[in-house]
C-alpha cells in the first residue's frame, strides 16, 4: 500500500521505516526542513536503534517532503503523527493535527486518515467533522494509538503485544488491518473513543506501577526495608507482574507526564476529579525533587558543593531529554548554590537554562574528579563499566546517590562510598 506519514518525530519515522520494511511505499512529511534535508541525505535527526538500518535498507520505498500535497499524491492512507504537546493549562494541544487535517483537503483518493498520535478522546469524533467539512466525507478515519518506547520502538513495533484500531466502520478496520497483517500481536478492533481511552489508560497505568513503587520505596527508607527485594519478591505474583516496578529518580520521558497530565485534564474537563491520577503524578513530582533534599542532608548543605549528574536522558537508549528528571534536579541544585557537571552518551542538551549552567564531561569519571557527590540519574550500562575504586579518591567527598539502584551497594560501601540508593536504607552504611 501507498502510504503518507505527516511528522518526522521519534514516532513518525519509526512508523514509516517499519511500514517500509513491510513492503509498503512511504512517503514522509514533515514542517521542519532541516529534518527533510537530513533525512534526503540519509541522515537520521534522532537515535532509535535500529532506525537507521531500517531507513537504509528501505530507502527505495521512503521519500522525504515538507510538501502536504506531494507526501499524499497517490496515497491510500494517511498517518497523523504528530506531536500533541501540552497547553500552558495542561491539555493536550490538537493544533498540528488539524493542521494536518485541513493539508489533507484535495487527497479525495485516500481511503483513509489514521491518526497514531496520542489524543484525548473525542479527537477522533471532531477530526471526522473535520474532514466532512474539507470534503472528505467518503474517507474512513481511524484511531490506531501506538505503544512503542523509546529505545526500543523498531522491535516493539514490529512485535507488538497488541496492535489497537478504533474505527466506526469495518472496512477501515480492515483496511489498517490489512497494513499490519506481515505484524504478530492480537488485533483489537473497537470504537475510536474506546480506542483512545486505551492509550491513556495504558500510560497511566504504568505511571501509577511506577509511582506506587516509588512511594513504597520511600517507605522502605524510613522503616529499615530494602525495596529491590521486595519489589522482586511481589512481582514475581503473576497477578502483579515484575515490570515498572523499579523505584528511581521518578517517571519522564516525552509520553508519561504529557499523557497523565491530559488524562487528569480530560477527567476533570467531563466534571470528574481523578483523586488517584493525582497522586501519581504528585509522588512523581516530589521524587524529582528528593535527591536534592538527600544531598544537602548527606553533605551538610549545598552551597559551593560541586555535584556531578551521571546520565542525563529521561531512560538510557535514547537522546531524548524531554521531561527528564535530570532537568528539575540540575535547576533545584543549581537554586541551592551547587555547581553542577554532568555526563551523558547520548543526550541533546538544550542550550537553555538549567543546561546553560551545567558543565559537560566526555567521561563519567571526568565527570566526579574533585566533586562532592555524583547522582545516577540514568541507567546507562557504562556506567557499570566505571572503575569505581579509582575514581574514589578523585572526588572531594565520596558520596553516591543512585538513582536507579543500578550499583551493588555492599561493592561501593566496600570501596569506601558514602552509597545511597533509593528505598535501600536497611542496607548497612
Ligand atoms: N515518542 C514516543 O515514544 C511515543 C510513543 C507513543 C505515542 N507517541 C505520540 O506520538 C506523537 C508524536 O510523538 P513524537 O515523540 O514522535 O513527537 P516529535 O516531536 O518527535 O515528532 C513530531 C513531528 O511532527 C512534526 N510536525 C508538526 N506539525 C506537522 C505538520 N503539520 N505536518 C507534518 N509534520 C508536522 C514536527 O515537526 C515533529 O518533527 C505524540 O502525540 C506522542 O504522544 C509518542
Ligand atoms: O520500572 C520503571 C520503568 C520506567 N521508569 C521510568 O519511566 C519513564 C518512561 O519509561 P518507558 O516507559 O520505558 O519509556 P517511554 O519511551 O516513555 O515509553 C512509554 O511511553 C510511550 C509513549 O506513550 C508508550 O508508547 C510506551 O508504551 C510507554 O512505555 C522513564 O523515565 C523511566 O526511567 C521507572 O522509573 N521505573
Amino acid at each position: 500500500m501507498r502510504i503518507a506519514v505527516f511528522g518526522a518525530g521519534y514516532i513518525g519515522l519509526v512508523t514509516a521505516a517499519c511500514f517500509a520494511e513491510l513492503g509498503h511505499t512511504v512517503a514522509v512529511r514533515d514542517i521542519r526542513s532541516e529534518a527533510v534535508t537530513a533525512l534526503r541525505a540519509g541522515r537520521t535527526p534522532i537515535h532509535e536503534p535500529g532506525l537507521d538500518t531500517l531507513l537504509t535498507r528501505n530507502a527505495d520505498r521512503l521519500s522525504y517532503t515538507i510538501d502536504a500535497d506531494e507526501a499524499v499524491r497517490g496515497a491510500e492512507v494517511a498517518y497523523i503523527c504528530v506531536d500533541t504537546p501540552p497547553t500552558a493549562g495542561g491539555d493536550a494541544d490538537l493544533s498540528r493535527v488539524f493542521a494536518v487535517v485541513r493539508s489533507l483537503r484535495d487527497a479525495t483518493h485516500l481511503t483513509a486518515v489514521v491518526v497514531k498520535s496520542t489524543v484525548p478522546v473525542g479527537t477522533g469524533a471532531r477530526v471526522r467533522t473535520a474532514l466532512d467539512r474539507v470534503g472528505l466525507r467518503h474517507v474512513g478515519y481511524a484511531s490506531n494509538p501506538e505503544f512503542t518506547a523509546e529505545g526500543t520502538a523498531v522491535h516493539d513495533f514490529l512485535h507488538p503485544d497488541r496492535i489497537v484500531i478504533g474505527t466506526w466502520d469495518e472496512q477501515t478496520a480492515a483496511c489498517v488491518a490489512d497494513l499490519h497483517k506481515d505484524v504478530p500481536g492480537t488485533i483489537v478492533t473497537l470504537d475510536v473513543e474506546s480506542a483512545e481511552m486505551v492509550k491513556l489508560t495504558a500510560n497511566a497505568f504504568l505511571a501509577t506501577k511506577i509511582s506506587f513503587a516509588n512511594e513504597i520505596a520511600n517507605i522502605c527508607d524510613l522503616v529499615g526495608a530494602d525495596i529491590v527485594a521486595v519489589t522482586r519478591a511481589v512481582g514475581l505474583d503473576q497477578r502483579i507482574g515484575p515490570h515498572f516496578l523499579k523505584a528511581g529518580v521518578g517517571w519522564g520521558g516525552s509520553c508519561f507526564p504529557k499523557d497523565t497530565l491530559a488524562l487528569k485534564q480530560m477527567a476533570r474537563n467531563a466534571g470528574h476529579s481523578p483523586q488517584l491520577l493525582d497522586a501519581v503524578i504528585e509522588v512523581n513530582e516530589l521524587q524529582h525533587r528528593r535527591p536534592v533534599v538527600r544531598l544537602r542532608a548527606a553533605l551538610g548543605g549545598l552551597d559551593g558543593a560541586r555535584v556531578a549528574l551521571l546520565g542525563t536522558t529521561f531512560k538510557p537508549g535514547t537522546d531524548d531529554m524531554r521531561q527528564a528528571p535530570s532537568t528539575v534536579l540540575a535547576a533545584r541544585l543549581l537554586a541551592e548554590g551547587a555547581e553542577v557537571r554532568c555526563w551523558d552518551p547520548l543526550a541533546k542538551l538544550p542550550d537553555t537554562a538549567p543546561w546553560s549552567h551545567v558543565s559537560r564531561s566526555p567521561s563519567p569519571a571526568h565527570s566526579m574528579a574533585e566533586a562532592d557527590a555524583a547522582v545516577i540519574v540514568t541507567e546507562w550500562p557504562e556506567l557499570l563499566d566505571v572503575d569505581w575504586p579509582v575514581v574514589r579518591p578523585t572526588m572531594r567527598t565520596p558520596v553516591i546517590l543512585d538513582g536507579r539502584n543500578l550499583l551493588d551497594p555492599a561493592t561501593m560501601k566496600g570501596v569506601g562510598y558514602h552509597y545511597l540508593g533509593v528505598g535501600r536504607s536497611r542496607l548497612p552504611h
